[in-house]
Order: C-alpha cells, then structure tokens, then sequence
C-alpha cells in the first residue's frame, strides 16, 4: 500500500474534525510548501539540481539546515534502494522520512499523569509566546475530560500576567491560586498544590515568568519551583512544557536551547502555528532540541489546542496530494 493510503487511513481513526483542525491549521505552510515542491515534483528526473532545489525549499520553510540535510541525504538513500525514477514518487516517500523524524525513537507525545493522586503540570517560557492561553485551553481540555482542574499565576513578574489567568479561569471555569504581583513564585505553587489537595483536584496547571535576560537568576528560579513540588507530590513535576511560538521561527530554536540548558524540559508546545507559512519550525525543534512537541496551536479559539500528531501534521502538509493520489475516497 502507498504510503499516502496509510497516512490516509492513520489520520482517519481520529475524529474527522481533528483531521479539518490541522488542516485549517497548518494551510498557510501547506500552501506556501506545497506551491514551491510542485516545480521539485514535476521535474524530468531525479538528480542533484532536484535535491539542491528542495534544500533550499525546506531551509525557507524554517526546518534548518541541520534537519534538512537529514531529511535531503535520507531521500537519497531510499531513492537508491528503491531504485525510483520518476520525480512524483518522491512526495509519499519525502512524507514517510517526515513523519518517521516527527515521531522520533519511539516516544510517543502523550502526557505523563499521576496515575494515584494530583497531577502537576509546569509551564516555562517567555512573555507573549502564548503562555497564558495555553494554559486556559489545556485547563478547557482537560475539564472537558471530566477531570477537576485549577491554576497556580506563578507568573508573578509581568504586570496583568495573574488577571490575564483569573480571566482564563473565570472563562474556562476553574479555580485560580494567586498571590501579589512580585510574590515568590515557588511559594504561589505550593499554596496551589494545597488547595489543589484540599480541594480533590486532578490537575494544578502551573504559570511561571519565563525571564531569559537573565539564565541564572531563570534557573534559580525554576530550581526552587522544582524542589518545592517534587517535596509537596512525588515524582512532580510530572511535565515541564516549554510553550514556543512558531512564528518567531529560529528564533524560538534559540529560545529552547536556553531553557534546556536551565531547566528539564520534558515537552514542547507549540503555538500560532496557523499564523506562519514556516511551519517546518517543528520539525526543527523535534530534532535539534530531541524533545518532543507534545501540543500545537492552530488558532484562538478553545479547542483549537491539539495534542501533536506526526501524521496528522503531514497529512495536513500534503492533504491536497493525499486527495488526488487516494481519489478522496
Ligand atoms: N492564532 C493563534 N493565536 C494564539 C495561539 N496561541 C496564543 N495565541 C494568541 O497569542 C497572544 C499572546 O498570548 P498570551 O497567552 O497572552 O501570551 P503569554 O505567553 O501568556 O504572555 P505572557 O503571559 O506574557 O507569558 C494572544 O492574543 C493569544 O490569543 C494560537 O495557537 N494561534
């Protein structure tokens, strides 16, 4: 079977609202990848002038040299061996290398829950990377599962952080912990995993200020958020997500670097992804960086936050392909 059939039928377990988000979400990359590997796909062969285009390609569409060398000299090795001759064979295999690298060894996007008591869930990075909205749409996501959810406004550095979460809260319906703005964040997050006990929620969603002027004074803080909830909840924080926003490109490449060197990061989000053309950003974070995005952000409204799925991601890049190869059957 091609490999545009399997994809077609992996993303058509899921609801097929999900499969429209992603691509809704993703169509300003799709259109402007898919506009620019028309002229790649309908060359007259296979040979060096085709990679070197689809390098340059993939480097615009933000997936870093790096990354795009991996995928480029992968295509040349299947290539061989698969002894394949006609340009067009190359857009299900290029898809199949994407969603192999998206999916990374083995370690699926789900989160980590505690599987016996309260859940604690840390949220790092910088002001206006969409922080605080994701917050509010994973608290959405997780009442809509049934599950009782709070907020701890650990954010206590930026003025109008801990209104914009009570806001959030009110919105989604969900109880927040807040203290004075300037209060130490570490002792805001303590105070919400008692009232998260004493309250019998599941969830403690956690803001922090996400200050990468300076790394140290960032690391010590995180330390301290760190060691006040792995003493109050064992095995806490059972997710550090670091929150990124995909239009500011390489630039959030950087911004990821820094905070994996201060801090545990054990998965990404990644937001406004329907607001770039460069959405190849993922693909640079999952390999550059080896952690994976476990949330992407197609848009503002509530549900628009999905869990990230290798497939779906790529068969939103390719719908149009998908389509005309499996005859929108
Ligand atoms: N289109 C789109 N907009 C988003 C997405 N996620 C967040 N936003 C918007 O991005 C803007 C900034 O989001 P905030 O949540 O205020 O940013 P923040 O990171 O919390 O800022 P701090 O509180 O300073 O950390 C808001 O207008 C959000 O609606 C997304 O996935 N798609």
């Amino acid at each position: 079977m091609s490999f545009f059939k399997r994809l077609k039928e992996s993303v058509s377990r899921t609801t097929s609202s999900v499969t429209e988000k992603f691509k809704n979400g993703l169509s300003k990359t799709s259109a402007s990848l898919a506009g620019a590997m028309s002229s790649v796909f309908s060359r007259n062969k296979i040979d060096e002038e085709l990679y070197e285009e689809l390098e340059d390609i993939l480097i615009s569409a933000d997936v870093g040299v790096d990354t795009t060398m991996e995928i480029v000299d992968r295509l040349r090795v299947e290539v061989k061996e698969r002894k394949l001759k006609d340009p067009e064979e190359l857009k299900p295999l290029l898809s199949e290398i994407l969603v192999d690298m998206l999916k990374g060894e083995g370690d699926e996007a789900g989160m980590n829950q505690n599987p016996d008591g309260l859940t604690v869930i840390l949220f790092v990075g910088v002001n206006g990377v969409g922080k605080t909205t994701t917050i509010g749409k994973l608290a959405h996501h997780y009442k809509e599962e049934g599950k009782k959810v709070m907020l701890a406004a650990g954010d206590t550095f930026r003025a109008g952080a801990i209104e914009q979460l009570e806001i959030w809260g009110d919105r989604v319906g969900v109880d927040v912990i807040r203290h004075q703005e300037g209060s130490d964040p570490a002792a805001v997050i303590y105070d919400g995993i008692q009232a998260a006990r004493s309250r019998g929620a599941d969830i403690l969603l956690c803001d922090t200020a996400g200050r990468l002027q300076n790394k140290v004074n960032l690391m010590e803080e995180l330390k301290k958020v760190h060691r006040v909830i792995g003493r109050e909840v064992a095995d806490a924080p059972h997710e550090s997500l670091l929150v990124l926003d995909a239009t500011t490109g390489q630039n959030a490449l950087q911004q990821a670097k820094i905070f994996k060197e201060a801090t545990n990061i054990t998965g990404i989000v990644l937001t406004k992804m329907d607001g770039t053309a460069k959405g190849g950003i993922a693909l640079a974070i999952r390999r550059e960086l080896n952690v994976p995005v476990k949330w992407i952000g197609l848009g503002e409204k509530m549900d628009d936050l999905q869990p990230f799925n290798a497939e779906q991601f790529v068969h939103a890049l390719f719908a149009k392909e998908v389509e005309k190869e499996t005859g929108g059957a």
